[in-house]
């Protein structure tokens, strides 16, 4: 009798071993998915490694949460750690933009070119007539200077053609306005100097388009292939710099910032090296553009520039305007030209004006070429700035 009482023990002492073993592991089973994530998530709503990859955070964030298991990591597991680069987007080339919003210029074509051809293709131009042209120019924000030769240069072509189809009195026009506004200077922005960043400096008052336009400026030369480091120098408004960060971050620029009321002058020169460090194409730098004093806005940009300098030349000076403002858009212009050099003029806004002839005033004011137009508040809605692309817009077509 004690020999069945000891096998029954020994019975029962096996069967208690055995389903404590299995019980583990079939745990241990149940766990390992788990491990990756470091929860215990039912099997049944677990996702597949793939699955998993293509939900995380592009910036894997999510990754450094989980509890580190090296030894556990699967090969699965690894290609979940090299998290894909942000999709970065790649706007369509710059060339041709202008041409492409044209009809953004509708308010400019309908007042100012075709005001202009409807009143010169008249048989007889009396003075009347004249006088109706010369304010159609002034209402235009042509300026003065410009509208006098511009009539001049028109009385005489009219009196040499005599009798003229529409087409003349366009190709008349068409050729005085784009001696006004010229087709030999260098449109282009420097970039990527002597193996170098282009430094590009951007300044304007404060409303003028200023932080859009950087970032429509390295939207543009992302465009064209370059690469491009944003310096938020504007640090006396915290959101430029977070709007600059966004519109960077859009099309995998860097953006280097510094403190709200930091050093301007600072925040360039950190920009400058890391555009240098990462070897980029360019550095487009956006700078505060209060017009207090004239004299606290000409110390802010000549430190800016001769700190920046101690690194880099600076390339380019771009000039923001805005065209709806007409007369001061001038005024401005000839403070900041006290301040800095500037090499060109980014004009925006001119989608929502009939004064398109304020490119003629602009650059004989300054004496330096509208480099970029702004036709819109959509991230490509900047175009580099055509001549003939320009006034073939405002003329309409040809072909009648
Ligand atoms: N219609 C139109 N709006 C524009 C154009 N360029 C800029 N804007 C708008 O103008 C407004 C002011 O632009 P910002 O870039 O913030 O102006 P800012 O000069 O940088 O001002 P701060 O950031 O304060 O220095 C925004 O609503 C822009 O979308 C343009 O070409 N056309």
């Amino acid at each position: 009798m004690e020999y069945v009482y000891l096998i029954i023990a020994i019975a029962v002492v096996l069967f208690a071993t055995t389903g404590a073993l299995v019980g583990n592991t079939v745990r241990r089973r149940r766990r390992l998915p788990p491990a990756r994530t470091g929860a215990e998530t039912p099997p049944a709503v677990e996702k597949s490694a793939v699955e998993q990859a293509g939900s995380e955070p592009a910036s894997g964030v999510g990754l450094l949460e989980r509890p580190a298991a090296p030894a556990a990591r699967t090969a699965a597991d690894e290609t979940d750690v090299v998290a894909a680069p942000p999709a970065h987007e790649v706007p369509a080339p710059s060339a041709g933009r202008l041409v492409r919003l044209r009809a953004r210029l509708a308010r400019s074509q309908s007042s100012f070119g075709r005001g202009l051809l409807a009143l010169l293709s008249g048989d007889d131009l009396t003075d009347e007539d004249w006088d109706d042209v010369e304010s159609t120019l002034l209402l235009a924000d042509v300026g003065v200077t410009a509208t006098s030769e511009l009539v001049a240069a028109l009385k005489e072509r009219t009196a040499v053609l005599g009798a003229r189809s529409w087409s003349d009195v366009r190709d008349m026009l068409r050729d005085e306005l784009l001696a006004q506004i010229g087709t030999t200077a260098d449109r282009s922005l420097r970039t990527a100097a002597d193996g170098r960043p282009g430094v590009l400096l951007v300044v304007g008052v404060n409303g003028t388009g200023k932080t859009t336009t950087c970032g429509k400026i390295a939207r543009l030369l992302v465009a064209d292939g370059k690469s491009v480091v944003l310096g938020a120098a504007d640090t006396f408004r915290a959101a430029a710099a977070d709007q600059l960060e966004t519109w960077g971050g859009r099309v995998g620029a860097v953006t280097v910032r510094g403190a709200e009321g930091g050093d301007p002058a600072s925040v360039a020169f950190d920009a400058v090296k890391r555009g240098i460090a990462d070897g980029a194409d360019a550095v487009v730098i956006d700078t505060a553009g209060r017009l207090h004093t004239k004299v606290g806005l000409m110390d802010e940009l000549s430190k800016i520039k001769r700190v920046v300098t101690k690194q880099s030349p600076v390339d380019e000076v771009i000039l923001v305007l805005d065209a709806t403002t007409g007369q001061n858009a001038l005024v401005q212009a000839r403070v900041f030209t006290e301040a800095v050099d500037i090499t060109g003029v980014a004009l925006t806004k001119l989608d929502g004006t009939a004064k398109g002839g304020i490119v003629i005033a602009v650059q004989r004011e300054l004496g330096v070429p509208v480099k970029l137009v702004g036709l819109g508040e959509g991230p490509d809605d900047l175009a580099p700035f055509e001549p003939e692309g320009f006034v073939d817009a405002l003329l309409g077509d040809p072909v009648r």
